[in-house]
């Protein structure tokens, strides 16, 4: 059986089960393309990171970066298990909201986040705005002026560490275009900026280098570099961090050649090099803050999809075509990434033979795996996706005008729509007609 899934996985029928419940059942009751959640995994990796910085006994945040996820259902569980959260546009913000998470308890991030977004972050007392450039600080000025409001920050700063990883979601490298770059001193000034506004409290620096990261270097990297640079600060500002927050990024499993470390043990190691760095330094020990977006949501997400046609090529790969594809996930054609899919009735019947699973969108690059071994599937099966819950729903598009798929939490046996699937109707609702201009 693959890897990735466990025997408990398998009920007495042979079926894959999702948070406890039969994913035939689940294609069935909600239809497929369909995303669902083993909501007790998200829980259970939330509590894992947290269960970390206590045994290091050293004050935190898990900041739950939710790009990588973000729906009403999502800010709920997070609070329930008292995440913090990281939003990055209007719209995270105003979803985190109608869930009733507490604004509070979020950072908002981006490299340009407009006026109207700022005053919403601090009409609803967003808990710290991470300032990325000069323009901003500026922009929120006028803003925390005009409303007569004061508001927490933190400079993000470009480290100078290129991740190896894909280098699209590569962010730390001296040529990024999020944050301030240390070299040239800009870090510096945006620190003598912010701590010149009265209206600004600066309670500490932050960095992200990347995301799907495999080695411990780049992040022990940032982690002494945030140290060298709240340490240099201190020396010549005076100025002591309370937070360092060295972002998400942790890699995760998605098929048997990825070999990660499990997401806690980076944070452990990076607990620990901040630690060491902060004894050879006067500091007092700051606040650690994490923002994993991909390890909580990656794993614990399964897109399940039913098989249509097929077209057989003598020496080629045969396609073996479903019902989704790059609108519910870029990810293969905007990064290469891979995933590993198994047949959802029996995950366990012998493998026959290599397919291409192609999607349903006019795009020849609409490829959702190159080489997947399958057993002989025929129209109408069930193929389950596994660990897409991570930049996956998040990234999804009405490309060729399909609606986007429902989203459902399962757990304990129990499923619940989240997201409900996108009609032909929720297609049009925002059109309009346009009469011809004489
Ligand atoms: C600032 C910031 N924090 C956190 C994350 C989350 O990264 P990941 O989902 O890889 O943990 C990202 C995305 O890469 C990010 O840009
Ligand atoms: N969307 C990317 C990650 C980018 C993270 C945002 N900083 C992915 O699917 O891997």
């Amino acid at each position: 059986m693959n890897e990735q899934l466990s025997a408990s996985q398998l009920n007495a029928a042979g079926h894959l089960m999702i948070g406890g419940c039969d994913s035939l059942d689940l294609a069935q009751q909600y239809g497929t393309p369909l995303v669902v959640y083993d909501v007790s995994q998200i829980r259970h990796q939330i509590r894992a990171f947290k269960r970390v910085f206590e045994a290091n006994q050293v004050n935190y945040e898990v900041s739950y970066a939710s790009k990588a996820f973000a729906a009403i259902a999502m800010y709920q569980v997070a609070d329930q298990e008292g995440a913090h959260v990281d939003v990055v546009s209007g719209g995270e913000m105003y979803t985190a909201l109608k869930a009733g998470f507490p604004l509070s308890h979020a950072s908002f991030h981006g490299n340009n986040k407009s006026y109207d977004e700022l005053v919403m972050a601090v009409k609803n007392n967003i808990g710290v705005i991470v300032v990325d450039n000069f323009y901003e600080i500026k922009l929120l000025n006028q803003v925390l002026t005009e409303l007569d409001a004061r508001v927490k920050v933190m400079l993000r700063i470009t480290p100078g560490i290129s991740a190896h990883t894909n280098k699209y979601i590569q962010t730390g490298q001296v040529d990024s275009k999020f944050g301030f770059d240390l070299e040239s001193g800009q870090a510096d000034r945006a620190l003598e900026a912010v701590l010149a506004s009265p209206r600004m409290t600066m309670i500490g620096l932050h960095a992200h280098i990347g995301s799907q990261i495999f080695e411990l270097t780049g992040f022990e990297g940032v982690a002494n570099k945030l140290v060298e640079v709240a340490n240099h600060w201190q020396q010549r500002y005076d100025y002591q961090a309370q937070v360092i927050n060295v972002g998400g990024g942790f890699g995760i499993r998605y098929t048997k050649d990825d070999q990660p470390l499990r997401p806690e043990e980076f944070v452990d190691a990076i607990i620990k090099a901040i630690k060491a760095a902060v004894a050879s330094t006067a500091l007092e020990m700051p606040a650690i803050w994490i923002e994993p977006g991909r390890s909580i949501v990656g794993p614990a997400g399964y897109n399940l999809y039913t098989v249509g046609s097929r077209k057989d090529l003598p020496g080629y790969r045969p396609f073996v075509t479903i019902d989704g594809g790059m609108g519910d996930n870029i990810r293969p054609a905007l990064y290469q990434a891979e995933y590993e899919t198994v047949l959802a009735r029996d995950p366990q019947a012998p493998l026959a033979e290599h397919v291409r699973l192609a999607g349903k969108y006019c795009e020849s690059g609409d490829i959702l795996s190159q080489d997947q071994a399958l057993p002989k599937t025929k129209p109408g099966d069930v193929l389950a996706m596994l660990d897409t819950g991570a930049y996956g729903y998040a990234m999804a598009s009405n490309y060729n005008r399909n609606p986007r798929p429902a989203v459902v939490f399962a757990e304990n046996g129990h499923s619940q729509l989240v997201i409900e699937r996108e009609s032909y109707e929720d297609l049009v609702h925002l059109d309009r007609p346009y009469t011809e201009a004489k």
